[in-house]
């Protein structure tokens, strides 16, 4: 069904949202070099995600729900981890009423390993190919595909097939241990084209994000909170500290800044700047 969200709802969200074009004055958001990033989840009272890794759990309520799609609308790119993909098999598209595939999003899975096993039948997939959404770019790390696609029979490259038919791809980032460099995840973006990217989760992706030194990186925070708590063994936001900065007296922990906290329905939807 599809969703509506309420002027007066988008007016308070508006000056988080990134600029019309590069060059508008209103955005803060100064680095042409590399696309504007706003990072974006729900959350329980504590902290968490979901139940447990790999469970799909619906936090936000109605209104914050049409929310999450009005941002996807202003966002050329939504970007999730892979065990957010495998676990949600998630559609990735705005279903916000009157949304037309100029406006959809372009869907973005880190997958260093090529672990998801994208098919014909995944919603994205399914999504793309009835118009109402973009096929996914899956970033992979260089050295798994160099690995893999000199087999003409590899899965890889089964998957990589499908998904051209619909626009769709793996592209290689560098990785070390497994882990790509957000500068190298966001360069990999500004080739694409993207100008701006949502990054919704899910734990593992939104904790890097987070961590001391990638924070500069984020240019807006809009974070959905929902009353409940879903108890421990949940996937929790809690980013890693620096060995330096827990050893050190004087530690500063990360605070948002131009902050507005919006009440939607039973939720409140707190934004701000990193
Ligand atoms: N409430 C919400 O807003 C929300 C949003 C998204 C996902 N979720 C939930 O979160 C859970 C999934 O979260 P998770 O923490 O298990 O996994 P995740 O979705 O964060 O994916 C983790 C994987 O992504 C890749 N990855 C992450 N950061 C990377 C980096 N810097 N470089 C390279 N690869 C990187 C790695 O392969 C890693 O194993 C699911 O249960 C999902 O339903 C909730
Ligand atoms: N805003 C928000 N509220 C939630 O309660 C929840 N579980 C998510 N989860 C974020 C995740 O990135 C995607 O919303 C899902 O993976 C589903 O995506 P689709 O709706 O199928 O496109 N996001």
């Amino acid at each position: 069904m599809a969703l509506s969200f309420p002027a007066g709802l988008a007016a308070q969200i508006a000056p988080y949202l990134p600029p019309a074009s590069s060059s508008s004055p209103s955005s803060g958001h100064e680095d042409a070099s590399r696309p504007f990033v706003t990072l974006t989840f729900a959350t329980s009272l504590d902290a968490s995600l979901a139940l447990a890794p790999g469970v799909q759990t619906h936090l936000s309520g109605p209104l914050s729900k049409a929310m999450t799609h009005h941002l996807r609308a202003h966002h050329s790119a939504i970007l999730v981890g892979v065990s957010t993909a495998v676990a949600d098999d998630p559609g990735l598209n705005c279903r916000l009423e009157g949304a037309d595939l100029a406006r959809q999003p372009l869907p973005i899975v880190l997958d260093p390993h090529a672990r998801w096993e994208v098919s014909e039948n995944s919603r994205v997939v399914q999504t793309a190919k009835n118009g109402k959404g973009r096929a996914p770019i899956i970033l992979t790390a260089r050295d798994v595909v160099a690995k893999n696609d000199i087999h003409d029979d590899s899965s890889i490259l089964q998957r990589q097939r499908l998904l051209e038919q619909y626009g769709g791809g793996y592209i290689t980032v560098p990785a070390r241990d497994g882990r790509f460099r957000w500068e190298d995840v966001l360069a990999a973006l500004q080739r694409l084209g993207v100008r701006s990217v949502m990054v919704e989760g899910g734990g593992r992706v939104i904790n890097s994000l987070l961590e001391e030194e990638q924070q500069g990186l984020v240019d807006a925070v809009v974070v959905t909170i929902a009353p409940t708590w879903l108890g421990q063994g949940g996937v929790v936001v809690s980013p890693q500290r620096t060995t330096t900065a827990t050893a050190t007296a004087g530690f500063v922990p990360p605070r948002l800044r131009d902050v507005t906290w919006v009440p939607m329905g039973e939720d409140v939807v707190v934004c701000g700047r990193l």
